[in-house]
């Protein structure tokens, strides 16, 4: 099938909460709230039109190269050859997850971009390699491999060499990707998971806070090593 035959796409991601316990991370959880995308590439109209509802709709900005879910798309697509977007493309997106705190809204972002792109390539990426396009982008593994797969999982991510690293994007110099520009493929098995089963009856309710943390800034607080006894009792919670 030709890249701009028309059809339609219905896209869903889970937020997700991590850090569970002693699993700083490692442990995350998908929960039953979801960002939503309605794809389209249509006979006629604009090259592209992105809407957006629900939380962040006065902030997300909704040009291809600057929206994370659309950035993200267009890394995938790069990173297979395909240096320009189906069109025209319709893409309305529904985001009932908070921004910027706990719930994994960069993460499911980035699920949602990975499939978006998989799907308008037609690259047909098994899970296994769509997680390793989300650890390209979000480079701790647990909010993004619970959205991905579902459920309660365990994640780490590998060290990578750094030879594997060379011209490849991570988040931040993701952020420059140009439409036109083509990108090297992510190492393969850049994350390790498991599924945990997970009992029915217990309930997750998720307070939010009235204020936003990026985790970048979060995550700069922290130092870099912990005293054995802090681990210890770290365990036990
Ligand atoms: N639906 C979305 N569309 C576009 N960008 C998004 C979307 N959701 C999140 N983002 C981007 O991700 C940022 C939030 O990511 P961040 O990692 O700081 O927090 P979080 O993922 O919500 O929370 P946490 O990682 O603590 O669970 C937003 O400020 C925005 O830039
Ligand atoms: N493990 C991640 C979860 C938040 O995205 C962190 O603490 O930064």
């Amino acid at each position: 099938m030709d890249m701009n035959t028309p059809r339609k796409y219905h896209i869903k991601s889970p937020c997700s909460t991590a850090n569970i316990g002693p699993g700083f991370d490692v442990l995350g959880i998908s929960l039953s709230l979801y960002l939503t995308l309605d794809v389209e590439i249509l006979k006629e109209g604009p090259a592209f039109e992105m809407t957006y509802s629900g939380e962040g709709a006065t902030d997300v900005p909704l040009t291809p190269e600057q929206n994370l879910i659309t950035k993200t798309a267009l890394y995938v697509l790069s990173a297979n050859g395909i240096s320009e977007l189906p069109q025209p493309l319709k893409i309305h997106v529904h985001n009932p997850i908070p921004l910027g705190r706990g719930l994994g809204s960069s993460g499911a972002a980035v699920v949602s971009g990975v499939l978006l792109g998989n799907a308008l390539g037609q690259l047909n990426l098994d899970r296994n390699r769509l997680l390793d396009y989300c650890l390209m982008i979000e480079r701790h593994p647990d909010n993004v491999a619970a959205a991905l797969m579902g459920g309660f999982v365990a994640s780490y991510l590998r060290e990578l060499d750094p030879k594997d690293m060379e011209g490849v994007p991570a988040s931040e110099s993701l952020l420059d990707i140009a439409l036109s520009q083509q990108v090297p493929q992510p190492p393969r098995g850049i994350g390790h998971y498991v599924n945990l089963g997970w009992a029915k009856e217990i309930k997750c309710i998720a307070i939010v806070p009235q204020f936003q943390v990026a985790t970048a800034k979060a995550r700069a607080v922290l130092p870099t090593e912990y005293v054995r006894q802090d681990v210890v009792s770290n365990l036990f919670f």
